[in-house]
C-alpha cells in the first residue's frame, strides 16, 4: 500500500477498513488502451481513468445540488451502524420475522444536506440512493446531457448490452459501507466526489460468499459479515481472492454483471458522490460448453426460484434439495 502513490492521489491506506483476506489490485488504464475494450468485452473488471463519463458532474458539491436538484423526494437510508445492506421491500413484507437493517426515509434534498451538516458522532449514518429522474432542475439536465454518452453508448453497442435501465445517484457519508453483493445488470460505476474503495470477487465465488436464499429479502447479498466472519458456518470464506481499487473523482469502474462487490466510502474522507450506469445484459447467445460461472449462477437462481414456487413453503426448500442430492450426488 505504501508504494501505490496514494499520498499523491488524495487518500491514505489508514483510511481503509481492515479485513481478514488479502487483495490484488484491479487493472487501471486509459479507456483508449485496447486492453480496456478487451476486458469489458470479456466481462472482466477494469478501472478507467479518463473516460470523462461524468466530467460535467465533477462540480456537484452539496451546495450546487441543493440549488439545482429540484424539489422532489429523495430516498435516504438510515443505519444504526455504518453498513447499508440492501433488502427487497416486497420480499421483506412477506417475511414476518425479517429485521430491517436500514430504514428508508423520503425527504427533500435540502433536508438530507441539513442532516449531513448537523451530523454528530453517535448519530445514525445516512446514505442517499436515488435514481436520477426528470424532476431535476435545468442545470442538472444540462450537466447530464454533457455526460460522455458517445463513449458509453458505444460500449453498450459493442458489447450487445440492452437498454440503460437507470442512473443511481449515491451520496454517502465517510465510512459508509455497502456490504458485498452482486447485481443482475452490467454497471459502469462513475466516481464524482470523494473516494470509495471497491472490493470485487468473481462470479465463481458463489460457494465462498454464501448468498442468502433467493426468496429472502437479502437475495444477492452475502451472509458473511466481513467484520466478523463466522468460519464455522461459512468455512470456504477463507478461500476468497478479491481484487480491489480505490476510485476517485473522474474515474469509472466497470463492474461486470454477477461480480460480487463491496463498497466503502473511505474513513475520514468526507462525503462521497457516485453515479452508476446500469445496463441490461446482452441476450444469451448460442450456449457454449463449458458454461461460464455466471451462467451457472443464473441457472441456480432459476432452479431455486422454480423449486421455491412449486413447494409454496420456504421451509421445505432446503430439505427438498438435500433429499435430491445427499448420498446421490454428494
Ligand atoms: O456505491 C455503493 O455504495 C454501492 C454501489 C453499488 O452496489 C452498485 O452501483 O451496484
Ligand atoms: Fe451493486
Amino acid at each position: 500500500m505504501a508504494t501505490n502513490g496514494s499520498e499523491k492521489c488524495g487518500w491514505s491506506a489508514s483510511q481503509l477498513r481492515k479485513y481478514s483476506f488479502q487483495t490484488k489490485p484491479i487493472s487501471r488504464m486509459s479507456h483508449k488502451d485496447p486492453e480496456a475494450d478487451r476486458l469489458i468485452a470479456n466481462g472482466q473488471p477494469v478501472l478507467l481513468t479518463d473516460t470523462k463519463l461524468v466530467s460535467t458532474a465533477l462540480h456537484w458539491d452539496l451546495e450546487y445540488l441543493v440549488g439545482n436538484l429540484g424539489d422532489g423526494q429523495f430516498s435516504v437510508y438510515e443505519s444504526k451502524d455504518q453498513k447499508f445492506m440492501y433488502f427487497d421491500e416486497k420480499k421483506a413484507k412477506e417475511m414476518k420475522s425479517f429485521e430491517h437493517p436500514t430504514r428508508r426515509i423520503e425527504m427533500k434534498f435540502k433536508d438530507f444536506v441539513e442532516k449531513i451538516k448537523n451530523h454528530k458522532p453517535g448519530d445514525k449514518k445516512i446514505y442517499l440512493q436515488q435514481t436520477l429522474n426528470d424532476d431535476v432542475g435545468k442545470r442538472i439536465v444540462i450537466d447530464f446531457l454533457g455526460f460522455n454518452w458517445t463513449w458509453v453508448t458505444e460500449q453498450q453497442k459493442k458489447n450487445g448490452w440492452g437498454q440503460l435501465t437507470s442512473n443511481l445517484l449515491l451520496i454517502g457519508q465517510e465510512g459508509n459501507v455497502t456490504p458485498v453483493h452482486y447485481d443482475e445488470q452490467e454497471n459502469f460505476f462513475a466516481q464524482v466526489q470523494g473516494y470509495k474503495r471497491i472490493l470485487l470477487f468473481p462470479p465463481d465465488h458463489f460457494e465462498m460468499l454464501y448468498p442468502y436464499p433467493v426468496h429472502h429479502p437479502h437475495d444477492r447479498q452475502s451472509q458473511v459479515d466481513f467484520d466478523n466472519p463466522d468460519l464455522e458456518k461459512f468455512p470456504r470464506f477463507k478461500e476468497v481472492e478479491p481484487i480491489e481499487a480505490v476510485v476517485g473523482p473522474g474515474e469509472v469502474l466497470y463492474i461486470p454483471m454477477y461480480w460480487w462487490h463491496h463498497v466503502e466510502s473511505l474513513q475520514n474522507g468526507g462525503q462521497t458522490t457516485s453515479i452508476n450506469f446500469w445496463y441490461k445484459s446482452a441476450p444469451t447467445g448460442k450456449i457454449e460448453y463449458p458454461l461460464k460461472p455466471q451462467q451457472k449462477v443464473a441457472m441456480m437462481r432459476n432452479i431455486e426460484k422454480m423449486i421455491t414456487e412449486a413447494l409454496n413453503n420456504h421451509e421445505e426448500v432446503g430439505p427438498f434439495m438435500k433429499a435430491m442430492v445427499l448420498g446421490r450426488y454428494s
